[in-house]
């Protein structure tokens, strides 16, 4: 049997599985002392490769179960160069580097690493990242397999429940997007004399909504003739290789006339997986699927490998569903297609209380979807007031603990003297004021979802402790002695840059590692600007509702404004905005809308102005000026931190970080 949800954070801590290592190292010395510690720690160490070639051949020798990776190595070729040849094979690696500079970091980071070690380094962060990294990986697969085995499921019911042409093709779109994320299918055969087996496009519209367009339908969108369309046709040849197409490679491919310019030109999108299926052919045309992406660098090697791993189901369908005799012509109403939206599953019942259609949104969406079920830590990134605790939330509300409870701290509002109580509890008498037994919020969480959000700004001292306690599942009241088994899941927030607070030491990297198991990064309001008119109708038929008034939209010049303006509160700010704009409002429009003034479009920086100030000089300098305008107020209706779009806790808790005196508002 295999069991596919093994709680990936209940993996005993301590064993290191003692597997095979290989070390990528040009110093020698310092390779040597890593060999020195691996092998006391129990590991096989399977060579050591000073270049690239080296640890190429020596990889083909002895296969690896992990590889530490120095990113600067003797010969031409670097230890990035090799990642790409670990991760065709699925070997996990970890880099080995000194402090670099932050191009290299970013080129290294798109490699996907299971993590770096900074050098110099202590033998047990070696080891810890070692474990972590090997976690990682494991955890990584068993999920993707899961997923994998879902998708066959789903395939092979089509057959069954959809007895037309479209309707099988529409459930293949479907199941493929649990997969790989898209905004535009193209499926079928090429070419119109195929009914009802020609192409059929869909464009991702909602979570689980395609706009569905037939060729006629596409004409009709295009405003092209059918002697234009056969012609953009025929200068579209489908390659019979499975092959990605991101950013510059695909700027090329859709540069001539072609199908593919239109679908790049008039839907918007920026890069391309086609996956041919030469074996099922209707009239010497084959059968393909071909999906699009508003990402430019959407589509990975990993793809071309899952699409190798899907081939046999989806192949074994199509031929059923090409074997079958086609039913009367025409199958596809041809026609009446553009404007079809097919789906059943609505993002705003699906996902509780997040608006918004943009493909960043759906994308969110997809990736909310994807881990629910699952029982990983969840690191959900992105600025202040994005939706971070909403997506929290629906991740809890989606996941079989949906019935148990959903335990949210706030990492930031916690004083360093309680925060240890708060969480873990403390027994009768533990210290001076504990006169009765407290359950913390671990122990509250049990069997739910605990919810550590801001937890960038979580202490050093109590890092440590929280990471035993994802390591080993158990915790301890302050003051007791019994050590308690808990069942939790993790989803962590910040809108800080971990990697930074890392490298500047206010972050574990083990700790970052291990809630970074899957990682969602929630679009800033000013990257996603078409869910603005969707969040401002949202708003305003809450807060007339809630305020007893009919407004019913905003001018066309109030929602220009709203459109052009940056956001950097995001989605709590224009929800403030809104509910400010409905109170004041005279008539049934808002059409007067007060932003701040210094609106003005981000210049770039002036580089040859050499005194900078640091970013948190500049959060300083912000906040006092809102302190000031607001006489000192935090909280409440005008208060600096609703200004600020924050809540009060969190500006307490930057105040005191960043040194400011409430009573400096105060003129
Ligand atoms: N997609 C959405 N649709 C409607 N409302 C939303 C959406 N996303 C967030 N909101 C609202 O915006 C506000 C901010 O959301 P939330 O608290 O989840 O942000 P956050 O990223 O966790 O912020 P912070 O980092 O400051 O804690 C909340 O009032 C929430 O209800």
């Amino acid at each position: 049997m295999v069991v596919f949800f093994k709680s990936p954070d209940s993996l005993p801590y301590n064993p290191i599985m003692k597997r095979k290592i290989l070390i990528v190292e040009d110093l020698f010395v310092e390779a040597n002392h890593l060999r020195i510690m691996l092998k006391r720690a129990g590991y096989e160490v399977t060579g050591i490769a000073r270049t690239y070639e080296e640890a190429v051949s020596l990889i083909q020798q002895d296969r690896p179960g992990i590889v530490l990776l120095d990113i600067f190595l003797a010969g031409k070729k670097t230890g990035i160069d090799l990642a790409s040849v670990l991760n065709q094979q699925h070997i996990p690696f970890l880099y080995l580097s000194a402090n670099s500079n932050e191009e290299v970091l970013k080129e290294a980071k798109a490699t996907r690493p299971s993590g770096f070690i900074v050098k110099p380094f202590r033998e047990k962060d070696l080891l810890v990242s070692l474990e972590i990294a090997e976690y990682l990986h494991e955890n990584s697969s068993e999920s993707q397999l899961k997923r994998e085995v879902d998708f066959q499921v789903e395939v092979k019911q089509l057959m069954k429940n959809e007895h037309e042409w479209s309707g099988r093709v529409l459930g293949i779109v479907k199941a493929l997007q649990k997969l790989i994320s898209f905004d535009y299918a193209a499926v079928g055969c090429i070419g119109e004399h195929f009914l009802p087996f020609n192409a059929l496009h869909f464009l991702r519209t909602g979570f689980d909504d395609y706009q569905v367009m037939d060729s006629e339908g596409l004409r009709t969108v295009w405003n092209i003739t059918k002697g234009e369309f056969d012609a953009l046709m025929k200068a579209t040849p489908i390659d019979p290789r499975t092959q990605f197409y991101n950013g510059e490679r695909f700027r090329e491919i859709a540069a001539a006339n072609s199908i593919r310019k239109m679908i790049a030109t008039k839907f918007g999108m920026r890069s391309n997986l086609v996956m041919p299926y030469p074996g099922i052919t209707i009239d010497n045309k084959f059968f393909f699927i071909s999906l699009y992406s508003r990402r430019p660098d959407a589509f990975s090697e990993n793809d071309l490998e899952l699409c190798d791993r899907i081939q046999v189901p989806l192949e074994r369908l199509v031929k059923e569903m090409t074997s079958e005799t086609p039913a009367p012509f025409p199958q596809v109403r041809l026609g009446q297609s553009v404007g079809i939206v097919a789906g059943n599953r609505d993002a705003e019942n699906t996902f509780k209380g997040m608006i918004g259609q943009s493909h960043l949104l759906l994308n969110v969406f997809n990736l909310i979807n994807q881990v629910a079920a699952t029982d990983t830590s969840v690191l959900i990134t992105g600025e202040s007031g994005t939706g971070k605790e909403r997506v929290a939330d629906n991740v809890h509300s989606l996941s079989s603990r949906r019935t148990k409870p959903f335990v949210k701290v706030n990492c930031a509002a916690l004083p360093i003297s309680l925060i240890e109580s708060e969480l873990f509890g403390h027994e009768k008498g533990a210290f001076t004021g504990a006169t009765t037994r407290r359950i913390g919020r671990f122990e509250q969480a049990n069997g739910g979802t605990i919810f550590l959000d801001e937890i960038g700004d979580m202490p050093v001292e109590i890092q440590m402790k929280l990471l035993r306690v994802l390591q080993q599942r158990e915790i301890e009241r302050l003051g007791g002695t019994e050590t308690i088994r808990i069942d939790i899941r993790v989803i962590a927030a910040t809108n800080r840059d971990l990697e930074r607070a890392i490298a500047e030491g206010k972050f574990r990297l083990d700790l970052y590692y291990r809630l970074n198991v899957f990682p969602i990064l929630m679009p800033s309001l000013r990257e996603r600007r078409d869910d603005i008119p969707l969040l401002v109708n949202h708003f305003i038929g809450y807060f007339s509702r809630k305020i007893g008034k009919a407004i019913t939209g905003v001018t066309e010049k109030v929602l220009k404004a709203l459109m052009e303006y940056d956001w950097p509160g995001n989605i709590r700010e224009l929800e403030n905005v809104i509910e400010r704009s409905v109170l004041l409002a005279r008539g049934n429009t808002i059409d007067q809308v007060s932003l701040p003034t210094n609106n003005t479009p981000r210049d770039e920086p002036n580089t040859s102005d050499t005194t900078f100030k640091n970013i948190f000089e500049n959060e300083r300098d912000h906040i006092i000026a809102v302190l000031k305008a607001c006489e000192g107020r935090i909280s409440g209706e005008n208060g600096a931190a609703k200004v600020l779009a924050i809540p009060a806790t969190t500006l307490g808790s930057k105040m005191k970080k960043l040194g400011i005196k409430r009573e400096i508002g105060v003129s």
